[in-house]
């Protein structure tokens, strides 16, 4: 197979992998900086979870390290007695009070490690959940048409790789105050020997430093190159493992192309990753050899020193110690920052999601009048879904009053659903205006306009739930029984519920062990069941019987009328189904995005245009018999 199946292969990488990309090429030096800023993201997330906690842990982590560096200061004290000149038991006995410190240090930092292993079990899920949280109430208040951009929902599945390792870097945070104050104490020890000793002791762990930074950004960078490849992974995955597309891909038999393709994808990924590993390996082995040579020229410095007679020769044994064992502590000091740095860009990542998610909430300038949706008036408007070239409804003009039934018809993709979404708020026109009750629809916030709405849509959600609640979902906390019986009847979702194992407390999800799920026309009855339970000012059904036996049918479009039937409501039926919308008050024919004729079933017949083309042609298909 040549072509690959998914096709588009060389997508643009999105928007916002480009942005962040910049930020991780931005320079060692840049990037380090932004590890206290982590830091303080962390902290901060903490702090907001638990003071206590934090308190806790951050005093844990500072003791930790100060008797960390008691020790290490202890150490070198026990080789400079050790290392003098006179008698050896003396020496030995002088060095025994330093020695009691580190014997003390090493058994306080042992509990000191336990307790700090058990606050950051506490601390860290509680870090993950306030950004889990953060993230989720940003996305239920993001505006419906943001899920419609695929920069921006793929950069929503990256936020959940981006908790993990911002959960490890949460994990990092105290350990590298603790190592700060270690590097710090070993620094200190170094520099007691002799002030030049204190800055060679670093010197070996810049070059280590450098090559592990920039061995995170080349795996950042490509984190995010690989962002659409690994989305069509996952795609191509979903459709082999998930069971909504079991039944296809068997009766199609595309089984060994899906296979095919998700090995090709897996096998780019796969070469990027020895890609990536290769040059970090690379970068790495750089590191350690440079970072040889730093603690060469520490050597050489030491040497130097003893030779232009700067240090005693009983302290050299002493600085050789204290330079090893700092050199140890600031490079596991570098590895904690270097994951710091790692959840950094990921922390950057998160951000961007949940900003995103915020830029793409309704920015609501309140109007103090009540909308109703009585009338509604279209005035020119236009809608575009996002990265698409044409207008899907185009210059439209239609005013729905209480107490209507308007029926929207035309072809495959005239722009029906879309009308209908822009009528009841969900999508705001590009340019034009949704006018309810005077009010445009711009300055109404989003619950409000929806909390009068019933939307039954063509292929409505199968709610995770059990069946009673698929239909009070409607309007939960609606205490009115005989609307909850009334709604089942009349879409005939209670011959639904009495064919059920449990009845109403039946799981409507095969996720859930004993779940079950329904039939299509099932589903829709549930649908339908659902928005008539809602008992909302505006209906929008849209193709609610598609799925539904003649039966169902009749009894769905029969509920419908009586409900715009009180004079109360306005109710907007898409269908492709012309008889039964013979009676409408109005119907409204969509042509490319436009109004293309508008007017009652007679007035429309007698136009003689696509409505009465179409009408005809269903009519004849039921009158025909075949010769
Ligand atoms: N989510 C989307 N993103 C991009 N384009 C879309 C999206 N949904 C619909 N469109 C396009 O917008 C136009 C109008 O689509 P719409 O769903 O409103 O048509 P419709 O009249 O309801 O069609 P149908 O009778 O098939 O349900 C079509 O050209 C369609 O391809």
């Amino acid at each position: 197979m040549g072509e690959p199946l998914i096709g588009a292969e060389d997508v643009e990488t999105p928007r916002w992998a480009v942005v962040l990309e910049a930020t991780a090429q931005a320079g060692v030096l840049a990037v380090a900086r932004a590890v206290p800023r982590t830091m303080r993201t962390l902290v901060g997330w903490a702090w907001a979870a638990s003071p206590r906690w934090t308190v806790l842990t951050g005093v844990i982590q500072v003791l930790s390290g100060v008797v960390t560096a008691s020790g290490l200061l202890a150490t070198a004290s026990v080789f400079t007695q050790l290392l003098t000149d006179g008698p050896t038991p003396e020496r030995v006995v002088a060095a025994l009070p330093a020695l009691a410190v580190v014997a003390a240090a090493l058994v306080l930092r042992g509990g000191l490690d336990a307790l700090s292993g058990g606050s950051s079990a506490v601390l860290v899920p509680l870090v993950e959940q306030r950004a889990q949280d953060e993230l989720y109430r940003s996305l239920v208040e993001t505006d419906l048409v943001a899920f419609e951009d695929p920069d921006f929902t793929s950069l929503v599945e990256q936020a959940g790789p981006a908790l993990l390792r911002i959960r490890s870097g949460a994990q990092m945070v105290g350990d590298l105050l603790a190592g700060v104050i270690s590097v710090v104490a070993a620094t200190v020890t170094a520099g007691l020997i002799h002030p030049v000793l204190a800055p060679v002791v670093l010197l070996a762990a810049i070059p280590q430093a450098w090559a592990n930074l920039s061995g995170i950004r080349v795996m950042f960078g490509s984190h995010l190159a690989m962002a659409s490849r690994s989305r069509r992974l996952s795609v191509t995955g979903s459709l082999i493992s998930e069971r909504t597309a079991a039944a296809e891909v068997r009766a199609f038999t595309s089984q060994d192309v899906l296979l095919a393709e998700h090995r090709r994808i897996a096998a780019d990924l796969a070469a990027e990753g020895v890609r990536v590993a290769l040059r970090r390996n690379v970068l790495t082995t750089l590191g350690r050899a440079l970072s040889g040579v730093g603690a060469a020229l520490g050597y050489v410095v030491l040497g130097l020193l003893l030779f232009l007679g700067g240090l005693p020769l009983a302290l050299a044994g002493t600085a050789v110690i204290a330079m090893r064992t700092a050199a140890s502590a600031v490079v596991t000091t570098v590895t904690e920052a270097n994951f710091l740095f790692e959840a950094g860009l990921f922390i950057d990542l998160y951000r961007e999601c949940v900003d995103q998610a915020r830029r793409h909430r309704r920015g609501v300038v309140p109007d103090p009048r009540a909308a109703r949706p009585d009338p509604v008036e279209l005035r020119g408007v236009s809608f575009r879904y996002p990265d698409q070239e044409a207008d899907a409804v185009h210059d439209v003009d239609l005013v729905l009053r209480r107490g209507e039934t308007v029926a929207l018809v035309g072809e495959n993709g005239s722009g029906k659903s879309t009308l209908a979404k822009l009528v009841v708020g969900l999508y705001l026109p590009d340019a034009g205006e949704v006018r309810w009750g005077g009010v445009p629809t711009t300055s109404v916030d989003p619950r409000v306009l929806h909390d009068q709405v019933a939307l039954v849509l063509q292929e409505p959600l199968r709610w995770p739930m059990t069946a009673a609640n698929n239909v009070r979902i409607g309007r939960l906390g609606r205490a009115d029984e005989p609307a909850y019986v009334d709604a089942l009847t009349r879409s005939g979702a209670d011959e639904v519920f009495d064919g059920l194992p449990q009845g109403p407390s039946t799981v409507l999800s095969r996720e859930f062990q004993q779940g079950r799920d329904l039939s299509g026309g099932q589903w829709q009855r549930i649908a339908v069941a659902r928005g008539l339970f809602r008992d909302a000012a505006l209906v929008v059904a849209d193709e609610p019987t598609a799925a539904l036996d003649a039966r169902a049918e009749h009894g769905v479009f029969s509920a419908l009328r009586e409900l715009s039937a009180d004079g109360d409501r306005v109710t907007v039926l898409v269908t492709h189904r012309l008889a039964n919308i013979r009676s409408a008050d109005r119907i409204v024919v969509m042509e490319d995005g436009r109004i293309a004729e508008e007017g009652d079933h007679d007035a429309l017949m007698a136009l003689e245009g696509i409505y009465a083309e179409l009408f005809r042609l269903q009519g004849r298909a039921y009158a025909e018999r075949p010769a």
